[in-house]
């Protein structure tokens, strides 16, 4: 499948050996950082403490790298508890300040989502090992190796006193796994600040389509997450003394949740669909072009049949179309054995994934008055209230600007190969943000493979896939000085 690669240009030669001569170090440092425990998702103060930790460590290594480093304090955040915890600050930092200079913004987050070694982890998720050139522990690839992969290749240039092609920037928060708190705030302040001066953007937090081949990301999914809960009392009834005469809520719930979509994956919300953009023979083409191997993919997922037969219907119904997911239900007996209940109260909670060019506040007034219709026409005593708790918007990128055209030679340089121009099915809010609020544009360069198991357990990056990724951002810098 690759060539492979020609040597690298000159200036980049001795940045190569310096990588492959430090990756052990290298490697040490993820261990360093994968042993904080920075979870952002559970809210307890050991986590907090880690998160916090963590901020620090990171801002003292880009300190010491010679960076300007400033940790912006974030505030508290409010639990629906009443509890408030602290949020750990936002590192913004800046490293060179040459006017004639190309400036890239890096974005990335050293928050980890929680892992429990007896959820079914092979290891202590906190303590990277590695077996057979795959690095586990939680936070390897999402997103603790990426964001050093970046670091190290602006300590390449450093230690080899080779002048940095670019000016770099760095914003780094912990609170991305729990939604980034409070970060559109920062980036509204800091618009005409920070970011003033910041040509490009680069985000590293999503991975290949591919085992082994490399890739660019030009666009996500948005969001759109209901809750609808159906309440007759605050209590729970005994199904013998009550049922028969009941307008069960739970029942209401599942004929509900049944309207949304049929066995096929289509939505059945009326009118979801009209501002999907219609698909293009151009883009078709550019599925075509995807290296992905369906079989290995199904069988990876371990999955008995997906809905679609095809790679472009695959990728179509990932990227370009929307889907609708029912993730649970708060209320209702979950538990083993057989309990003869009631639930009095549930709430149901799904989500769309939002593509281009739908509207979440369409969506929200499409899915309420789908549901108050089904529900109108079941007679039933009891109450239903739909909420959107999250409208996050799908984002896409001009794959012509420059910084596109960068990261595809930094690609072929040190793979040897043009990389899979992807879209992810998932949502990357960060990124509309910066289009929306700061009018910059991303690109994604994600690092890792696409069976590196982010969010799951027995997490991973490979050792391959983090020292050539630091070569890539190495050569990223270069190309986009040459650009510039
Ligand atoms: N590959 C990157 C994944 C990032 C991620 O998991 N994002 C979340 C964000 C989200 C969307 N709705 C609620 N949170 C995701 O589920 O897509
Ligand atoms: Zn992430
Ligand atoms: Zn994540």
């Amino acid at each position: 499948m690759f060539s492979s690669p020609s040597p690298p240009p000159a200036p980049l030669e001795k940045v190569f050996q310096y990588i492959d001569l430090h990756q052990d170090e290298f490697v040490q440092m993820l261990k360093e950082w994968v042993a904080i425990e920075s979870d952002s998702v559970q809210p307890m103060p050991h986590f907090r403490q880690e998160l916090f930790r963590m901020m620090a460590v990171a801002a003292d290594m880009l300190q010491r790298l010679g960076a300007h480093v400033a940790s912006v304090d974030m505030g508290s955040q409010q639990l629906p508890d009443g509890q408030s915890l602290p949020i750990p600050p936002v590192i913004l930092a800046e490293l060179g300040n040459d006017s004639t200079k190309a400036t890239v913004c890096f974005y990335g987050h050293l928050d980890v989502q929680p892992a429990d070694r007896a959820d079914g982890w092979l290891m202590d998720p906190y303590m990277l090992t590695e077996v057979d050139g795959k690095l586990y522990g939680r936070g390897a690839t999402d997103n603790k190796g990426p964001v050093l992969a970046w670091i190290n290749a602006v300590s390449a240039f450093r230690a080899l006193e080779q002048d940095l092609p670019v000016n770099i920037k760095f914003i780094i928060e912990g609170m991305e796994e729990a939604g980034s708190v409070a970060l559109e705030e920062l980036m509204e302040k800091e618009k005409d600040r920070f970011f003033s001066g910041v040509d490009y953007i680069v985000i590293s937090d999503n991975l290949w389509i591919s085992q082994r081949k490399p890739a660019i990301t030009y666009g996500t999914r948005g969001n759109s997450y209901f809750t609808v809960e159906v309440k007759c009392r605050d209590q729970d009834f005994h199904s013998g003394t009550f049922g028969g005469i009941l307008h069960e809520p739970m029942a209401d719930l599942v004929a509900l949740l049944g309207s949304l979509v049929d066995s096929s994956g289509h939505i059945l919300v009326p009118g979801i669909y009209d501002e999907v953009a219609p698909v293009t023979e151009e883009e078709i083409n550019t599925y075509k072009a995807i290296d992905l191997d369906l079989e290995e993919y199904r069988n990876s997922s371990q999955v008995a049949k997906f809905l679609f037969d095809t790679k472009e219907e695959i990728l179509m119904h990932l990227w370009r179309y929307p889907s609708l997911s029912i993730h649970g239900i708060e209320g209702a007996f979950d538990e083993p054995g057989a309990k003869t209940v009631i639930p009095g109260r549930v709430i149901g909670k799904f989500s769309i994934r939002l593509v281009p060019h739908m509207n979440v506040s369409m969506v929200e007034k499409q899915v309420t008055r789908h549901l108050e219709d089904v529900f109108s026409k079941r007679n039933s005593s009891n109450e239903m209230v739909v909420s959107m708790a999250l409208g996050l918007h799908p984002w896409i990128a001009n794959i012509n600007n420059t910084h596109y055209i960068a990261a595809k030679r930094a690609i072929r340089t040190v793979f040897g190969t043009d990389p899979d121009m992807i879209r992810d099915g998932s949502t990357i809010p960060i990124a509309k943000m910066f289009q929306e609020i700061v009018h910059k544009s991303v690109v994604m360069i994600p690092l890792g493979a696409v069976d590196d198991g982010e969010h799951s357990q027995n997490e991973k990056i490979n050792r391959w896939n983090y020292i050539e990724g630091t070569k890539v951002f190495a050569a990223f810098f270069f190309e986009m000085a040459q650009l510039h």
